[in-house]
């Protein structure tokens, strides 16, 4: 403990002495003018002492009901503006969303997705323009959706037998849902369960919890030999490496059975990973890059989507036995249950709806990086500035939304505001150019799931706690999930 803090104490002086002597030396860099207001800065650090003390989404909103809905912070050497009301989101991602439609880059992106190769984290232009073509129209279009609907039954039945084996005991949904939802993802993108499964979801989930901490080296480019002291750069390559050789074997059985393919006539169906190795263009890199894109986007948010719409509902029975009265008369109806059914469920849609307002997995969206100088609300914007856009705050403003932290559905009864990017207060997906292409397959993945689980079963929550205690803390990492994951007790109401 001592020697741990002895060696952090000797690299912060070491830091703060060639800091300041570089300051001293070389001239003092130009500053830009009318920058919107912010917290005062502290030499060196900035404002990275303002986010101390809880999670970012919570401080930044805090932060910004004084200093207003255009902030700029000042974190390490990195010019950063916090956006946190729906009319800067739409300046930033629908009138200007041009000049920031590129995503700063950092450590852990460069690491993991090989030099920014994937749709993510490539810089705007012509090859992200392509990259983001192809994996809409061959995994992402509403038609492909629709097409994987025999996977996605599948695999909610075998949860749904799973659960069904545990009536009456309490049982892990959060982690049943999430390894549900990511054989999903995998079996659609790759065609089928990778063997590595289990292996190459705790490695991405790793590299994301990783990546989520404090990384000294993002904060101070300028420095590079911070990327390497402070242990995140050997912690990634080696998640890396890790993730290569899974991947590279999909990649290489994807050869292999292309193959033999060549000589037959029939007609075969191709997984997303034909259709990017079938473009010259690409190198195995990109591919792999997408990969990680498609487990990494697609997992977790659906995933903790379902979770936090599982825990509202526990803690509203009203709304749970609403929905469950809804799932249960359009499925006894049909009697052959599918994914079509879906677009029948319209309270169920509006309580995903509520779910994505208070809890949008990703409550900073992803960063963007402001392309030239511009100018928001009259204030300068700089060039090369990062700016985050605070999702979870607009969707809790009480300029938009009556009694913004109540969950409570039927507000989308009767409203046009939907999450595809028109409607800047609600903006779970983002907006604009880089918003998020996996909006349709993301919501099908939760909707179908949470239907049956609502049809087969009556929830309860174990050892005697109320409805009303159940604990909603969250936790920042990949995705904002529940801090504790959700326990349930099933009930069989329908085989
Ligand atoms: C509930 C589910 C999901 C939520 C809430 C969500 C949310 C988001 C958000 C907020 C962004 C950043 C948008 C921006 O910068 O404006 C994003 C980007 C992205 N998402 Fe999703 N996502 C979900 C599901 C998925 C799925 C299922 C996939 C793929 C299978 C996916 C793939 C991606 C990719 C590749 C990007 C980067 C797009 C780009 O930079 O061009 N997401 N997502």
């Amino acid at each position: 403990m001592d020697s741990q803090f002895l060696y952090f104490a000797s690299i912060l002086t070491l830091f703060i002495f060639v800091f300041m002597s570089h300051k001293i030396l070389t001239k003092k860099s130009k500053s830009t003018p009318n920058l919107p207001p912010g917290p005062w800065k502290l030499p060196i650090i900035g404002n990275i002492h303002n986010l101390v003390g809880s999670l970012p989404h919570h401080r930044l909103r805090e932060l910004s009901t004084k200093y207003g809905p255009l902030m700029h912070l000042k974190l390490g050497e990195i010019s950063t503006i916090i956006v946190s009301s729906a009319e800067c989101a739409k300046q930033v991602m629908k009138t200007h969303d041009l000049i920031f439609s590129s995503r700063p880059p950092i450590q852990a992106s460069t690491i993991m997705s090989y030099n920014n190769v994937g749709i993510a984290f490539a810089p705007y232009g012509d090859y992200w323009r392509q990259l983001r073509k192809i994996c809409t129209l061959e995994l992402l279009s509403s038609k492909s959706v629709q097409s994987f609907q025999p996977i996605r039954d599948e695999e909610v039945t075998n949860l749904i037998k799973w659960i069904t084996s545990k009536e009456g005991s309490s049982i892990n949904l959060t982690k049943e849902v999430f390894s549900t939802i990511s054989t999903i993802t995998s079996r659609t993108a790759f065609g089928k369960k990778c063997e590595e499964n289990t292996k190459f979801i705790s490695l991405v989930r790793e590299a994301v919890k990783v990546a989520g901490g404090f990384n000294l080296g993002d904060l101070y480019p300028s420095y590079k030999w911070l990327q390497n002291i402070s242990g995140l750069k050997p912690k990634l390559e080696k998640l890396h490496q890790q993730a290569d050789i899974i991947m590279q074997k999909i990649i290489n059985e994807h050869r292999e059975v292309n193959k033999l393919r060549a000589n037959e006539d029939q007609e075969v169906e191709e997984d997303l990973v034909d259709v990017l190795l079938k473009q010259n263009c690409l190198s195995d890199d990109s591919v792999k890059a997408v990969i990680l894109d498609v487990y990494g986007g697609g997992s977790e948010t659906s995933a903790t989507t379902i979770a936090w719409a599982m825990a509202e509902m526990i803690k509203n029975p009203r709304i749970m036995e609403k929905v469950q009265a809804e799932v249960r008369e359009v499925f006894d109806k049909e009697k052959n249950l599918n994914g079509r059914d879906i677009e029948k469920l319209t309270y169920l849609k509006y309580v995903v709806k509520e779910t994505l307002r208070l809890h949008p997995p990703a409550p900073l969206l992803l960063p963007r990086e402001c392309g030239q100088d511009c100018e928001i609300n009259g204030y300068n914007i700089p060039f090369k500035s990062k700016i985050i856009v605070n999702a979870w705050a607009i969707g809790r403003d009480p300029n938009y939304w009556v009694d913004p932290e109540i969950f409570y559905p039927e507000r989308f009864v009767e409203s046009c505001v939907d999450y595809k990017g028109n409607n800047f207060e609600f903006i779970p997906f983002g907006a604009g150019r880089r918003m998020c292409p996996g909006l349709t397959f993301g919501l099908i993945n939760v909707e179908f799931p949470l239907a049956m689980l609502l049809y087969h079963f009556d929830w309860k929550l174990p050892n005697g706690v109320k409805n009303e205690d159940l604990d909603m803390s969250e936790t920042f990492g990949s995705a904002v999930t529940r801090k504790d994951d959700l326990y349930l007790i099933p009930i069989t109401y329908h085989l």
